[in-house]
């Protein structure tokens, strides 16, 4: 890999094993500044695998990890990163500002609290106990903590799982908001329209290797268009047979058919099943690029 002096963190030909089992084979990536990177992938992919050696939680078996030019082990490379994981507890009896502050106080140039608690939504929970907190107010807590430190990079680990529309929306402004101002955002999604609401560049993983690098965009782009939905007694193997369908499958009862041209296969699909009812076309969305792009057998799970 050529050197990228503008990289965050960087993986050049990782391989790392687990259990015996390969689980990553020669994967290369590089965060960039001011850039929201999405991590996706099916279950087992891979990504948290990817995750840990950026972050220094793993060490791999074979290439270099670096974080900020640095063994991402050493402390000098850690202290500027944050990271929201998905499943850290938080201590029941210090209030969310004591919980801010303490974590603050490990970083050589932290946010003010306030500052933070206005970011994060929590200002008028400040003097909550994290115990009697909800769900989605706990993960805004955990957001707070991950940017209190003002990172250059900030890793997410489905950061807004459990947090209603409002919230949702909130935190996504201000994960827009630091990748304007340059910080480096490392977000892993099962939540196919968080990407794209988010992410200037979607990494797509599968199987240990990184099977797509493109914008939001350019992989809606490639799906080829649109969507088909109806109600069929047609199965998907005789769906994916015909003209311009890319792939196939149901969904609740209908089937949803992704198509290069709508036009085509609707006419197709009406010739081969009289009876078909319910017929509806859309613009296909990230989540059609990414079927498409892994098969029928590997869905991402919302
Ligand atoms: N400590 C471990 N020991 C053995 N195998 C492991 C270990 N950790 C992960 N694996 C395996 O490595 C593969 C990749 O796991 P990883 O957690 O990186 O996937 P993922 O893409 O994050 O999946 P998910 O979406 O389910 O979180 C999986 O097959 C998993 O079973």
């Amino acid at each position: 890999m050529q050197d990228d002096l503008s990289a965050i963190a960087t993986l050049a030909n990782v391989s790392k094993r687990l259990g015996g089992k390969p689980v990553l084979g020669g994967l290369t990536l590089r965060l960039r500044p001011g850039e929201v990177t999405a991590l996706l992938g099916p279950n087992g992919a891979g990504k948290t695998t990817t995750v840990g050696l950026l972050t220094g939680r793993l060490q791999p078996d074979a290439g270099t990890a670096r974080l900020f030019g640095l063994d991402p082990t050493r402390p000098a490379a850690r202290s500027r990163m944050g990271v929201m994981l998905q499943s850290a507890g938080l201590p029941d009896v210090m209030t969310v500002s004591e919980l801010v502050t303490l974590q603050s106080g490990y970083y050589p140039d932290p946010r003010p609290v306030a500052e933070t608690l206005a970011v994060a939504g929590l200002s008028d929970l400040a003097r909550r106990r994290c115990g009697a907190l909800s769900g989605g107010q706990a993960r805004r807590v955990l957001y707070a903590l991950a940017i209190c430190g003002r990172p250059a990079l900030l890793v997410l680990d489905e950061p807004t799982a459990a947090m209603d529309r409002a919230a949702r929306q909130a935190l996504w402004a201000t994960v827009r908001d630091a990748a304007d101002g340059g910080t480096a955002i490392l977000l892993t999604s099962h939540d196919l329209a968080e990407a794209d609401a988010l992410a200037d560049r979607v990494l797509v993983m599968d199987h240990g290797r990184i099977v797509a690098d493109d914008s939001p965009a350019a992989l809606r782009a490639r799906a080829g268009g649109s969507v088909i939905r109806c109600r069929t007694m047609l199965p998907p193997a005789i769906l994916r047979a015909l003209p311009g369908v890319r792939d196939a499958g149901p969904e609740g009862a209908d089937q949803r058919v992704v198509t290069s041209d709508a036009v085509t296969t609707v006419r197709a699909l009406c010739g081969a099943d009289p009876n078909l009812t319910d017929l509806r076309i859309a613009d296909a969305a990230l989540e059609d690029a990414i079927a498409a792009l892994l098969g029928p057998d590997r869905r991402i799970a919302a």
